[in-house]
């Protein structure tokens, strides 16, 4: 493992120190600079001769290379174009991916990240981050040891089950945290370096990828039970072990395993999980936002949820705690929320349903007042037309759920339906936000999950917002790392939804967007993870207090540029130093 070398002078300007020279440099992802290296730096590192004469900078090669990226027809040709870059050169990766977020953000992340993953094994080019095996039951520690890096800060782990709504895509899931991180590091400038992707490859149940003979991944049926328990145990006491000031960050686990996990290790290792407790920011966030758009106070709301996986019930609990603060509490507040799942409304009287469910089921007396009880219809029509939404929040992973008669029975009550179809790639959106929007005469606040272009709707174009956990957790996670807090809490959640309703413009909404727009997210980050920073304060869990004042100026501290640093040779090491030739790698 390296330390990546960098150094303050005096001056307060950054170097940087280069432990290898020639060839090696130039292939060094991390440290190369491809023909920005200067021909000072060029003669003092081993570089002459290996590069054409024209020395450019960072602004001519990033205006190059989106030029060659930006052409390709084809959104997974661009996946694989910035993934090549990445792996070449990160601050040239960082600088493209940074100027061009609202462009690229849809080809790093949802929708293409799903297709990567789906495709995973016929388009690998290169291996990044640590996969974990069930053959390395026993010494996970020695496995996290040959991270590239060694000062994590930043973990982003999946077991690939739940691979956004695209099921089990066994060592494809990948994708995801490599994703996530290179967002983290996009919008919170949480140092590539300090980031580390990780997969448990404990198989996979899906048999198309089992018997692909291109897979790549453990070819074998996902490991359960206490097996599977015991190998995730020892992965987080690795963790702990090798990299003691990381946060993790649970990714895309699917229901049970996601819940059982972040509470079985959320006091002893400083971790979230982003599906559960990212997504549900965004939620809030919608409808804190949602109360400046449509005059109507948050405890007036009627909130109906279509989906109970680890987003819905996630969304539901921040939801209910955020319509508690508000004073609503007993029945009131269990009649402003209502829970159906692809079978129907989530009731006491139904025998099948699991206790994370349960937990928002209504009682079989408020059901039937509604003439929703027994043996009467519970589907999402019947529900709108009783239950009078005037949010309505998919995480089904159904595409196409929102249906036209459901969609104008809920603008029949609602003067400005607010509509999140937030599944996720845009494969599985619950409805598209022009016909959602055409179905309710302009009027609906729409959000996806997945971006989408603007509609025009009578001659009027509306923008869609995007409610995607991308929002909050690159500023969750910087407030934790800036703050140094021993613990992820609900707190910091809410604190991280009502920040980002507040960076919603009175021009955003004006658009008809309840967020901000993508382009302005390293901006929203640094607002969120101040807010993360006071809370983590407030709750008594930061080791690093900062007064109010000091708090915008560390969170910007903290954010790294990718701006070529000059570059001073550093010693190399022994070993580097033995090699007679630098090895091509
Ligand atoms: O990755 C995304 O776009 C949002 C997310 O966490 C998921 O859908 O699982
Ligand atoms: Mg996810």
């Amino acid at each position: 493992m390296e330390r990546y070398g960098q150094k303050l002078e005096p001056s307060g300007r950054k170097r940087v120190n280069v432990p290898f020279r020639g060839v090696r440099l130039l292939r060094n992802p991390m440290y190369t600079k491809g023909t920005a290296f200067t021909q000072e730096e060029r003669l003092a590192l081993g570089l002459e001769g290996l590069l054409p004469h024209a020395v450019t900078t960072i602004d001519q090669q990033a205006r190059r290379v989106y030029a060659s990226i930006q052409c390709k027809p084809d959104p997974l040709e661009k996946y694989i174009g910035l993934a090549a870059l990445q792996d070449r050169n990160e601050h040239l990766f960082y600088r493209v991916l940074i100027d061009h977020i609202q462009e690229f953000l849809p080809i790093v992340y949802t929708p293409t990240v799903g297709r990567a993953c789906q495709e995973f094994s016929h388009i690998f080019r290169r291996a990044r981050g640590i996969w974990i095996t069930p053959e390395h039951r026993g010494h996970i520690a020695e496995v996290l040891r040959n991270a590239p890096f060694e000062d994590i800060r930043l973990i982003v782990v999946t077991d690939n089950e739940r691979i956004l709504g695209l099921g089990d895509q066994g060592v494809g899931g990948m994708g995801i945290p490599i994703g996530k991180l290179a967002l983290y590091t996009a919008a919170a400038g949480i140092p590539p370096w300090q980031t580390l992707p990780v997969s448990l490859d404990v198989g996979t149940d899906n048999l198309d990828l089992l018997e692909d003979e291109f897979y790549l991944g453990w070819r074998a049926p996902r490991l359960r039970g206490p097996e599977y328990d015991t190998l995730v145990d020892e992965f987080v006491h690795a963790v702990k072990l090798c990299f003691p000031k990381a946060l993790l960050q649970w990714e895309d686990f699917k229901k049970f395993n996601a819940f059982r996990l972040l509470e079985r290790y959320r006091k002893t290792l400083t971790s979230f999980n982003d599906d559960i407790q990212g997504t549900a920011a965004v939620g809030v966030a919608a409808l804190i936002a949602g109360v400046r758009a449509t005059g109507i106070p948050i405890r007036q709301h009627r909130i109906l949820f279509l989906g109970s996986g680890a987003a819905g019930i996630g969304i539901a609990r921040l939801m209910r705690t955020t319509l508690r603060r508000e004073g609503l509490d007993g029945e009131d507040l269990t009649a402003a929320m209502a829970n159906l799942d692809v079978q129907g409304l989530l009731v006491e009287d139904d025998p099948g349903l699991d206790p994370l469910q349960r937990e928002f089921a209504w009682p079989v007396d408020m059901a039937e007042k509604m003439g929703l009880g027994r043996g009467q219809k519970r589907d999402l029509l019947s529900v709108i037309r009783a239950f009078k939404p005037t949010m309505l929040i998919g995480t089904s992973g159904t595409a196409g759920a929102f249906t036209e008669e459901a969609i104008r029975e809920m603008a029949c009550y609602a003067e400005r339906p607010i509509v999140l179809p937030m599944s996720n790639p845009t494969s599985k959106c619950e409805a598209k936000p022009k016909d959602v929007l055409a179905w309710t005469d302009g009027r609906a606040l729409v959000a996806t999950g997945s971006p989408f272009d603007p509609v025009t709707h009578a001659g009027r174009e509306h923008r869609i917002g995007q409610s995607n956990n991308v929002f909050v957790f690159p500023g969750v996670g910087l407030g934790i790392l800036v703050a140094e807090a021993r613990e992820v809490t609900d707190g910091m959640f809410t604190a991280a939804a009502r920040q980002l309703a507040q960076e919603v413009h009175a021009d955003d909404l004006e658009a008809g967007s309840l967020f901000p727009p993508a382009a302005r997210i390293r901006e929203v980050t640094a607002q969120v993870a101040a807010a993360v920073v006071r809370e983590a304060r407030e709750a008594g869990v930061a080791n690093r207090s900062l007064e109010d004042a000091q708090i915008p100026g560390a969170v910007a501290e903290a954010m790294w540029n990718p701006a070529y640093l000059p570059a001073d040779p550093a010693p190399v090491s022994a070993a580097e130093a033995d090699r007679s030739m630098p090895a091509l790698v």
